[in-house]
């Protein structure tokens, strides 16, 4: 049922009520300071391989809107950087928040960015599934991408066109041919630690690999993400789906590396 939300009854401080492991040790998002990320030289880069990516439908879960991915084949995988394996793309989604607020996840030196784009990945090398990955301490390889407004981003255009078909909680509809390697930034240098997922079940199987660098959106391509409900078409209240992020999260001694 609807267990958790982002609201002031159902909101990130609750989660613990149902989800102990949301006070684990190694929860996500969390505050990036630069300054203190070690830079590691074994640290190599990470390598995206989406050519052969084969995008399904986008969805309104009530939480997010996500693009999955067919992963029956290590076609779009992520590899490289922290990854002893390749990953496999999942799906991706985004957080975000209200007109003119920040949204992002992840922050750096206390900074958020108006939205945060992930890119879920699984270790089909040592798991079966997706789901037998998720609970695992390395199932899951997450890319985060800081999303700034700015100029119109031309290729988030295809998304923020197919949004009002996707309005309410459990809509779907096909999306396919996209190639979210459209989205990436120029530059791939990252930051990388051992994190959680950051929406329930917050499983402790996430290693994170955030880009230092933000794409840039405008504020137009943004709001329409807030045209987006929370809620059902059935539900008499409607509820813009925006604020949809979970603050920093205790550090907890873990380390953060920087590619370079
Ligand atoms: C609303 C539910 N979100 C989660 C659904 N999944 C987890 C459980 O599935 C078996 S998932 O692995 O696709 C991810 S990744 C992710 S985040 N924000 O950390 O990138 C959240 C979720
Ligand atoms: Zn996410």
């Amino acid at each position: 049922g609807h267990d958790w939300g982002y609201g002031v009854e159902d909101g990130p401080s609750l989660w613990h009520q149902n989800y102990p492991i949301a006070k684990g040790s190694r929860q996500s998002p969390i505050d990036i300071l630069p300054q203190t990320a070690s830079h590691d030289p074994s640290l190599g880069p990470i390598a995206l391989k989406y050519d052969q990516c084969t995008s399904i439908n986008i969805a309104n879960n009530g939480h997010s809107v996500v693009v999955e991915f067919e992963d029956s084949d290590d076609r779009s995988v992520i590899q490289g950087g922290p990854l002893d394996n390749p990953y496999r793309l999942k799906q991706f989604h985004f957080h975000w928040g209200g007109k003119g607020c920040r949204g992002s996840e992840h922050t750096v030196e206390g900074h958020s960015y108006a939205s945060e784009l992930h890119l879920v990945h699984w270790n089909a090398v040592k798991y079966e599934t997706f789901g037998e990955a998720a609970t695992a301490p390395d199932g899951l390889a997450v890319l985060g991408i800081f999303l700034e407004t700015g100029d119109d981003h031309r290729w988030l255009h295809t998304i923020t066109d197919a949004l009002y078909m996707v309005k309410f909680k459990g809509s779907v509809t096909n999306f396919k041919s996209f190639n979210p390697k459209c989205l990436l930034p120029s530059s791939l240098h990252y930051w990388t630690y051992l994190g959680s997922l950051t929406t329930p079940p917050l499983h402790e199987s996430v290693t994170w690999i955030v880009l230092k660098e933000p794409i840039a959106v405008s504020e137009k391509q943004m709001s329409k993400f807030r045209m987006l409900l929370f809620t059902g078409e059935e539900e008499d209240q409607r509820m813009r789906m925006e604020n949809n992020f979970r603050p920093p999260q205790p550090l907890k001694g873990r380390k953060v590396r920087s590619s370079n």
